[in-house]
């Protein structure tokens, strides 16, 4: 990353992991032992390679961990054509997990910002989604986090995120309420100060598919 953005960024966005992790062995014993817990015998033959591949999949589910958001908005383009209004990305779908039980947070992020002369490419408010939610999350860290950070990087007028997401540790334990969908949203600049601007977005963002 440029170090000048990295100088004005907090320490949320650094590039690697503050963690000090196990090694594999450490990790594949961590899930033997949930195994263990679940009450079933890792011994037996289906479950002889479930602590590996477990260990694998959390390093694919956590990859955000090793990755910096700042990072993936540093290349912004000007031309444009002089397009200075909103630009807005509805229906990321993401897959993250609740800090609390380590289950899976399903839902959709939609993104927009009022774009000050530069714009991002497409694709990085894509990457910006999918590195938070590859870590451990709240509904409303993770939205403000996604906010923040298209914020501090490409200082547009304004960033607008909405997310809409369903909880399994809501659905599958505890409570065991389906289908309740939670809503979360973090407005900045233009956004924040302009109710006007709130109400376009929103309309933006529930307009239909543009496939029927
Ligand atoms: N605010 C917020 N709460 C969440 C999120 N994901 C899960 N939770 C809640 O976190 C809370 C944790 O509550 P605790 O009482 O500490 O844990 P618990 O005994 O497992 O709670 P129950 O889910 O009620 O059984 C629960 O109410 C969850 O529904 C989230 O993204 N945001
Ligand atoms: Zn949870």
């Amino acid at each position: 990353m440029d170090a000048a953005i990295k100088k004005m960024l907090p320490a949320a966005y650094m590039d690697k992991p503050v963690t000090d992790r196990p090694t594999q062995e450490e990790a594949e014993a961590a899930v033997l032992t949930l195994l263990r817990w679940a009450g079933d015998d890792p011994t037996r033959e289906g479950l002889i390679d479930t602590p590996r591949r477990v260990v694998k999949a959390y390093r694919e589910m956590f990859e955000g961990y090793d990755k910096c958001p700042a990072e993936e908005l540093g290349r912004t383009f000007e031309e444009v054509a002089g397009y200075d209004d909103m630009v807005v990305m509805r229906d990321i779908s993401f897959h993250s997990h609740c800090e609390h039980h380590m289950v899976p947070i399903i839902g959709k992020a939609h993104v927009g910002y009022l774009p000050d002369g530069k714009v991002v490419g497409l694709s990085k408010l894509i990457r910006v989604v999918e590195i938070f939610a590859h870590r451990l999350q709240t509904q409303e860290a993770m939205t403000a986090q996604i906010a923040n950070v298209i914020q501090d990087v490409l200082n547009p007028r304004g960033v607008a995120v909405v997310i809409e997401a369903n909880h399994m540790c809501i659905e599958m334990r505890g409570i065991r309420k389906q289908g309740s969908v939670t809503t979360t949203a973090t407005f900045t600049g233009a956004f924040r100060d302009n109710p006007e601007e709130q109400v376009r977005f929103m309309t933006m963002i529930k307009s239909g598919t543009i496939t029927g």
